[in-house]
């Protein structure tokens, strides 16, 4: 793993109080895609140094925002903000202090897992030797050592996640964030992704991860935003979030409403006697 510098910024307030920076700060940020909003004018601050889940059903416009939030994809109307950078107006400021693994993730396929890390840290313009370094530990630590001559094709859904997670880490970024990291990924490195994300948040890095396992959520974040149909339904701590509800799952099924859908009267072709 590379060696993580301490990430937790902080400023005087007027009143001379240290202040810490949020990692991000969204206001009023709207999407439409032709008829369909994806993102209802939403505000978030998401705290400096957490581990912050973003959950909601399919549709709920996880994907759109996080896009808008790390510079893919452009606003319609809205303010976002990365450790007090604006990521539209300082886009190169931004990218240098955010890592990304998007959905559905597309990778230099005729590259090695190896050579991928290499061109991507040349670009982050680390030092060769310094690529080189942090390279070799990442692929160790990701369990990826054996494969890293393999060409990225040839990888799995697993091994391609962990790859993009490694190319992600590689200049050690100030907030990291992860579309669906766990998806399609088996129990083993679903484990390790877990360990290395836990480490860097440790060292004051920012994690925000969007994700529709609310065990997964529940044991990770300290820090919760439950989005549906383009709006924020709660953000908090994780208890705030939950409430008195006995789980998060009961909790993110109360927020987002979908506590009864009746089915008995529907689907009765299904199963039974053929
Ligand atoms: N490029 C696009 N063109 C048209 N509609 C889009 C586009 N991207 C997203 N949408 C729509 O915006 C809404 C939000 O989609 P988004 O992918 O952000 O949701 P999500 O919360 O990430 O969902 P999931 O959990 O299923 O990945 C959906 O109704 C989707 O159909």
């Amino acid at each position: 793993m590379p060696e993580h510098m301490e990430h937790t910024e902080s400023t005087e307030s007027t009143d001379g109080t240290a202040t810490s920076v949020p990692a991000v700060r969204v206001e009023g940020l709207w999407k439409r895609f032709g008829d369909q909003i994806a993102v209802a004018g939403i505000d978030l601050e998401l705290p400096a140094g957490k581990f912050i889940g973003l959950v909601g059903p399919n549709g709920a416009g996880k994907t759109t925002t996080l896009s808008m939030v790390t510079g893919l994809l452009r606003p319609d109307m809205g303010r976002i903000e990365v450790g007090g950078h604006d990521v539209w107006r300082d886009p190169v400021e931004v990218k240098s202090r955010i890592g990304v693994l998007p959905e559905g993730l597309r990778l230099f396929e005729r590259l090695s897992g190896r050579e991928l890390l290499a061109y991507t840290g040349r670009l982050r313009g680390l030092p060769g030797a310094e690529v080189d370094k942090r390279a070799t530990q990442l692929l160790d630590v990701l369990d990826l050592a054996g494969a890293q001559h393999k060409l990225v094709v040839d990888y799995s859904t697993g091994m391609r996640k962990k790859i993009g997670l490694a190319a992600a880490l590689l200049h050690n970024p100030e907030v990291l964030f992860l579309d669906e990291p766990f998806e399609g990924v088996d129990p083993v490195s679903a484990q390790t992704i877990r360990e290395v994300l836990v480490r860097y948040t440790r060292s004051g890095a920012t994690v925000v991860f969007s994700s529709h396992v609310m065990e997964l959520v529940e044991s990770l974040c300290d820090w919760v935003a439950v989005m549906a149909a383009g709006r924020i339904r709660a953000q908090g701590t994780l208890a705030e979030v939950r409430g008195e509800a006995p789980s998060l799952q009961s909790a993110f099924l109360a927020l987002v409403g979908a506590g009864g859908r009746e089915t008995s009267g529907s689907l009765d072709w299904l199963g039974g006697t053929r």
